[in-house]
């Protein structure tokens, strides 16, 4: 791991202390600590129920927590929904991707936030259309995403194009950290490794990702540090260079062994050792 030292020093960007949330009768989460650097990927993986929803949306401001602090650049902050995590820089980016597929890529990316010109009359406001364009083209080239036309509805793309159209929306409004609900779910191999290059170039960009999956063999690849959740609980936290699959698994199942990952499976097959995996 190139950069855990630099991890280990620097603030945070964004960090959770001691995060408590319940709905009814059901602890989500309890007591968690989380952090993300810039310039660092941080995966969040665990089992179905572990928490990682839970906790992307109280970093998003989605879910206010019961108890436990909101700290961005080393200073605590006060969340009262979703428009504060995103003032500061924070923004995430759903599985369900909400893109409007009969909309343009153009309009995708600025939907909500659309630039305005103050056109001829005082009171006439008109849509700026030539400065929207440039700023998209500006935005896909630095991150080196592909489209062919960015007039082009994003209903005809591929799934790979629309998730990375999905991203760059996102960092429209100048993120520092993104979080990426299963940015690889229903994609094929392709179209995975179209998103995971993304998520290395928002890296290289020095903004501070989190991802969410269930595919280990996809976090192995993008990521530099993998946190555990279980049953609500932080079960580790991996530096992928120090860290095998079957380690973060254990942590994933707490030895259990209910959890059976693509990536596990896929080792498990391989080595012809069935059990390994579960
Ligand atoms: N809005 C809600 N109302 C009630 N219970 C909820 C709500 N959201 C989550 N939960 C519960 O909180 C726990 C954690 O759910 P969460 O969705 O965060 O897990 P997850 O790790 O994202 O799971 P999955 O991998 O299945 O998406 C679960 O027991 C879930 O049923």
């Amino acid at each position: 791991m190139s950069d855990m030292t630099a991890t280990a020093t620097s603030t945070p960007l964004l960090e959770l202390r001691g995060v408590s949330k319940s709905f009814g009768a059901v602890q989500a989460l309890t007591g968690v600590d989380f952090d993300v650097h810039a310039g660092e990927v941080v995966g969040l993986v665990g089992d179905n129920g572990a928490g990682k929803s839970t906790l992307v949306k109280v970093m998003s401001g989605i879910h206010l927590p019961d108890d436990g602090a909101y700290v961005f650049e080393g200073e605590e902050r006060r969340i009262g929904g979703p428009n504060d995590p995103a003032a500061l820089g924070v923004a995430t980016v759903y599985q369900d991707l909400a893109l409007c597929d009969n909309l343009d890529v153009v309009a995708n990316l600025f939907i909500g936030r659309e630039e305005i010109s103050r056109g001829p009359a005082r009171f006439v406001h008109e849509l700026d259309e030539p400065e929207m364009e440039k700023r998209a083209a500006e935005l896909l080239r630095t991150f080196s995403i592909n489209i062919p036309s960015l007039r082009a509805e994003v209903g005809m793309m591929s799934g790979g194009q629309r998730q990375s159209i999905a991203i760059a929306r996102s960092l429209v409004g100048d993120a520092k950290v993104v979080l990426l609900d299963e940015p690889t779910a229903a994609l094929g191999v392709a179209q995975t490794a179209q998103v995971l290059a993304l998520v290395k170039r928002l890296r290289e960009q020095g903004l501070g990702v989190v991802v969410i999956s269930h595919n280990l063999s996809d976090i192995f690849e993008v990521v530099d540090r993998i946190f555990v959740l279980r049953l609500g609980t932080k079960a580790g936290t991996f530096a992928v260079g120090d860290t095998t699959p079957e380690e973060v698994v254990g942590a994933i199942t707490g030895g259990r062994g209910t959890v059976r990952t693509q990536a596990a499976a896929a080792e498990a097959q391989a080595s012809g050792g069935e059990e390994a995996a579960r």
